[in-house]
């Protein structure tokens, strides 16, 4: 159940989580410039626990996804108040919880619904700790958001991409972590103290293609794929469900 309320935006002139730059440059003699974002690289980790069948993502409130929604509804007013995805998408949701806002804060702009700021994902975390491999900060990401406790040599890396190219070119790197029952040491949920407020979600293999799928659930593409990287590579150890 997440209230989002009290709304206000103003522009970002110092953070400590990306910094945007302009760098102008030559090309093959053309004169260019690009706009960008400096952030952190990224580990996401692939969690299937192997008692339950099922694979373990997070589900939290995005402010950027949420703000996105907010563009699109200016843009594209909904036609009624009870047009929306959000009965639908809760219902086929594999879990009860249930988003709800309220709006206040700015004018008289309608703000969407909290749940369309609400994403699920990969366990993940940003690569912010010079000390630490990319090994042991994926670790400690599952030990915090999923609470499972799994011994870095159990991280197989599946592989790294960008996480985006056009505005950050940040690099991600996906890690595959078994799990079973016996590992899980708390709920998890993330570091409350950093302001983290994470669900973890179940999603049982059989169901995964149409989870995965099923646009009415907001996702990141790190789902997507490494579902995918799991039917091609873990079967037929696992039989993942693909009629969709
Ligand atoms: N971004 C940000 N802005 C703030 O103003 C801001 N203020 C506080 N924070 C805190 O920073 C920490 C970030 O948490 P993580 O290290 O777990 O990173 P994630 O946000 O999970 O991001 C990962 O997963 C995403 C989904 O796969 C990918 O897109 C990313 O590339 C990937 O790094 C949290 O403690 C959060 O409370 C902010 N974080
Ligand atoms: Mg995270």
């Amino acid at each position: 159940m997440e209230e989002i309320n009290n709304i206000e935006v103003i522009p970002c002139t110092q953070s400590n989580y990306l910094k945007p730059l302009r760098v102008h440059y030559n090309q093959n003699g053309t004169k260019k410039t690009w706009d960008f974002m400096q952030t952190h690289d990224s580990v996401s980790v692939l969690i299937f626990n192997t008692t339950s069948h099922c694979f373990v993502l997070v589900k939290q409130f995005r402010p950027a996804v949420y703000m996105s929604e907010w563009e699109r509804a200016k843009r594209q007013p909904p036609k009624s108040a009870e047009k929306t995805d959000e009965g639908s998408a809760e219902a086929a949701a594999p879990d009860s919880s249930e988003g709800q806002s309220a709006s206040e804060g700015q004018s008289s702009s309608q703000w969407p619904l909290a749940s369309t700021g609400i994403t699920y994902e990969l366990c993940a975390g940003l690569v912010d700790k010079p000390d630490l491999s990319l090994e042991e900060i994926a670790r400690q990401e599952v030990l915090e958001e999923c609470g499972y406790d799994v011994p870095v040599s159990k991280l197989r890396k599946i592989t790294s991409y960008r996480s985006g190219v056009g505005v950050t070119g940040a690099k991600q790197t996906m890690f595959y972590a078994e799990v079973s029952d016996d590992n899980c040491v708390s709920a998890g949920g993330g570091e409350p103290q950093e302001g983290e407020l994470i669900e973890v979600v179940k999603v049982p293999l059989h169901e995964a293609m149409t989870f995965a799928y099923d646009e009415r659930l907001p996702k990141t593409m790190g789902v997507l794929f490494s579902f995918i990287w799991f039917h091609n590579n873990m079967s037929p150890k696992y039989k993942i469900s693909t009629n969709v």
